[in-house]
């Protein structure tokens, strides 16, 4: 059973995993081709680096098998979906459905229920949001599901939102985890109280949608000289959920550590880039929290890097250690590089780590990535279901 605070950590370090899983995903079919790219066009990272990456992913992935029943590994609910949007729902339900989950629901507005039904037949849509039972209908559902993605296309009439609050306070009452995106931090933005505490909530919030954040919960402009600070106090006034500032880095924070991720993902910037993410994100929120801390050891060591560098004081908050006490390390992966933030200053007992993409140091031969490609194929440990994901 994973506790509140070791919750709130692993929910933070699944976000990681999230966005770098999110950023393989978002390259798009098929892994060599996504090889071929990363290896070629932009700072290779060695093979090994690569390996370290998704070994994080693989952390939290649970090992297929023929004992399991359909949706033992991951049911999701989309909220969201209006007369105007109805690409963002789909492309956040049929993420969650390409990471790995085994069902994925969508809950939205009637107008929008046949355009999104007729996009695929794995998605199971209801057309309730609109519906005077709105928060009845979907209540049904709720025992089922593992966790919610409140936003994607959610649009922002009135109407539907006050239907998607009451569907928010039911999902807490269930202690079920939120990925909030898009309109849905566009309700949060109104009412903050909707989510203040609840530590298995986590936001995604693209530029825009932080700077309204930020200025409807600290009532007041952003420092834009200060991201990881203005992350770290976003996460601490809305009582330490876990926000993710999507960005060139994204930035995260649970209210304690402030993590940066800059894998780099796609670089086109077109619509729906970050519902892939927050679908993504559902699924492995989920899976992190079944993970619980053995797999993940806390959480945060769902991060726990290899970290590059021997004179780079570092701390990676684990069980082991106890503590966030810097310390050195040995170089072993320059892919991603933790290290204390000076313009943060740690909240009481929290500690803040920047973790920064680190350059490659050599470049890897294409037929290296492509024996990565290989092994991935063929790992029976789980890796199998990313490479599905990633088809
Ligand atoms: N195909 C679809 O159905 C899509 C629906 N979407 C939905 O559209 C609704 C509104 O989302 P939007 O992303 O348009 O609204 P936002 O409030 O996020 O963005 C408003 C405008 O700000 C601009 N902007 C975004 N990032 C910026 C940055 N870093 N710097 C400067 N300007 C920036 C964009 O041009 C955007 O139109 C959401 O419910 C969302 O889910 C989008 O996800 C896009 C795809
Ligand atoms: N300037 C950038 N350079 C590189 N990657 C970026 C940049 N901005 C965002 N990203 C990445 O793209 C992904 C989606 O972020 P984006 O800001 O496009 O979300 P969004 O605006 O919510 O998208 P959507 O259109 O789906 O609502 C994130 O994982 C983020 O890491
Ligand atoms: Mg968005």
């Amino acid at each position: 059973m994973v506790t509140r605070a070791g919750a709130g950590t692993a929910v933070a370090g699944a976000a990681v995993v999230a966005l770098l899983s999110a950023a393989l995903a978002l390259y798009g079919p098929p892994l060599d081709a996504v090889l071929e790219r990363a290896f070629s066009l932009r700072k290779a990272h060695s093979i090994k680096d690569m390996e370290n990456t998704l070994q994080l992913v693989r952390n939290i992935i649970p090992p297929l098998s023929s004992t399991k029943h359909k949706g033992q590994d991951g049911r999701i609910g989309v909220v969201g979906g209006c007369q105007e949007y109805t690409g963002a729902p789909y492309f956040a339900a049929i993420s969650a459905l390409k990471v790995g989950a085994d069902l994925s629901h969508v809950f939205c507005a009637s107008a929008a229920a046949p355009v999104i039904k007729a996009y695929s037949p794995e998605l199971i849509v209801h057309p309730v949001l609109d519906s005077p039972s709105a928060v009845h209908e979907a209540e049904k559902w709720l025992p089922r599901l593992h966790a919610l993605v409140v936003g994607p296309g959610l649009g922002r009439d009135d109407a539907l939102l006050r239907n998607v609050q009451g569907i928010l306070e039911a999902s807490k009452a269930r202690d079920i985890p939120v990925v909030i995106d898009a309109d849905g931090l566009w309700l949060v933005a109104q009412q903050p109280a909707l989510i203040q505490g609840y530590r298995k909530a986590v936001l995604t919030p693209n530029h825009m949608e932080f700077s309204r954040l930020y200025d409807a919960v600290l009532r007041g402009p952003m420092d834009s000289n200060d991201s990881h600070g203005s992350v770290l106090r976003l996460s601490q006034a809305l009582g330490n959920v876990t926000v993710v500032q999507k960005g060139e880095r994204d930035i995260l924070s649970n209210g304690q550590q402030v993590l940066v991720c800059s894998q780099e993902g796609s670089s086109r910037r077109c619509g729906g880039q970050g519902d892939l993410l927050s679908g993504s994100l559902g699924v492995l929120v989920h899976w992190a929290l079944l993970a619980g801390p053995e797999k993940t050891n806390g959480g945060l060591s769902v991060l726990k890097l290899t970290i590059w560098g021997p004179e780079i004081e570092t701390g990676v908050k684990t069980r082991a250690q106890g503590s966030c006490s810097p310390r050195t390390t040995t170089p072993t992966s320059p892919h991603l590089l933790l290290s204390p933030s000076p313009q943060v200053q740690p909240s009481p007992g929290g500690c803040v780590w920047r973790l920064l993409s680190y350059q490659a140091v050599q470049p890897p031969s294409l037929s290296e990535a492509r024996s990565l490609h290989h092994h991935l194929r063929h790992d029976r440990r789980g890796g199998g279901r990313l490479q599905q994901a990633l088809r």
